[in-house]
């Protein structure tokens, strides 16, 4: 019987120190299933920066968080154990060293990973780390940002550079690459022209809206059919009236709603790991950024428990 977050009847849910969803942390119940880790990294951003903060806030919005997931049918920490693997502790002085350590760390975690972020750059060790026990993987990646740029003054590993450094190292699987929410001003028509050419495939957030969560979600599950699949959800896919608290936040995006209708809609994908990233609290008001990015990760973990093997 796995053991489950903290009752919150009897210990009060703002009490003691925060785990994602009030769950025992990983060394408390030895091994795991799912593991939620966080990655205090944000030296790969080009505007604002704060997103190394995002793991502690998203831990504190999630204390509201139940343990019974209805749009799901899933008691998630009752069908598998998951507990809270701490943070990946990495170097914010040196871009490649973290990479690497993030890489090697989340690899040595033995369960399927849920990791909050951090900037964007964290996804391609994360990546990595899936793609070494599965080989290349799906990618499904909500963002506003393609994030598939090559480098900025001349760095390789960036925030807006983690999805082509991937498509280069051969660790996605170019047959089933998704952007979901894509949306405002661009470099240039060659940054979606670059994009396709690496092999993906956008669905606006304009198509979102136009087109409707039920087609958007046929049309991911027929790309990514029985494939592994990795999750990367970038914050910043939500409008800003939904998720304020991110670094290059982006008029005329999702609703809360919208992307978790869209994860719920992925029921029955086999999920091989999943990143929540780009939550900078300092930028946030009334938590409204962490508490929607504590519900991304919760129906995400929810997922993985679904789909335990
Ligand atoms: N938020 C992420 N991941 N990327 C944004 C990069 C946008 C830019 O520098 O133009
Ligand atoms: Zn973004
Ligand atoms: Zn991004």
């Amino acid at each position: 019987m796995p053991r489950g977050p903290l009752d919150s009847s009897k210990i009060p849910r703002f009490a003691g120190p925060a785990t994602f969803a009030r769950l025992p942390r990983l060394d408390e119940v030895g091994r795991a299933d799912v593991a939620v880790v966080g990655v205090p990294f944000d030296s790969g951003v080009s505007y604002r920066p704060g997103a190394r903060f995002g793991p502690a806030a998203v831990r504190e919005a999630s204390r509201l968080l139940r343990p019974y997931h209805p749009g799901l049918d899933v008691a998630p920490f009752e069908t598998v154990q998951v507990a809270d693997a701490g943070d990946i502790a990495c170097n914010p002085f040196n871009i490649d060293e973290a990479v690497e350590t993030i890489a090697a760390s989340a690899a040595a975690i033995d369960a399927r990973l849920v990791t909050i972020g951090g900037d964007h750059t964290i996804a391609l060790p994360l990546l990595r780390a899936v793609a070494a026990e599965h080989g290349p993987v799906a990618l499904l990646h909500f963002d506003a940002h393609l994030d598939t740029w090559d480098t900025y003054f001349g760095a390789e590993y960036t925030h807006g550079t983690p999805f082509r450094r991937a498509v280069e190292e051969g660790i996605v699987d170019t047959s089933a690459l998704s952007h979901v929410g894509i949306r405002g001003p661009l470099y240039g028509k060659r940054d979606l022209e670059e994009d396709r050419r690496l092999g993906f495939g956008i669905l606006t957030s304009r198509d979102v809206m136009r087109r409707g969560v039920d087609e958007v979600v046929d049309a991911l599950r027929q790309r990514i059919g029985e494939r592994p699949l990795y999750v990367s959800v970038d914050i910043d896919v939500l409008d800003p009236a939904h998720a304020p608290g991110t670094g290059t936040p982006e008029a005329g995006g999702l609703t809360s709603r919208e992307l978790l209708e869209i994860l719920r809609g992925l029921a029955g994908c086999r999920i091989v790991g999943a990143d929540v990233v780009e939550v900078a609290p300092a930028y946030d008001h009334a938590e409204i950024t962490s508490v929607a990015a504590s519900h991304v990760a919760y129906d995400l973990v929810s997922l993985l428990a679904l789909e335990s093997p």
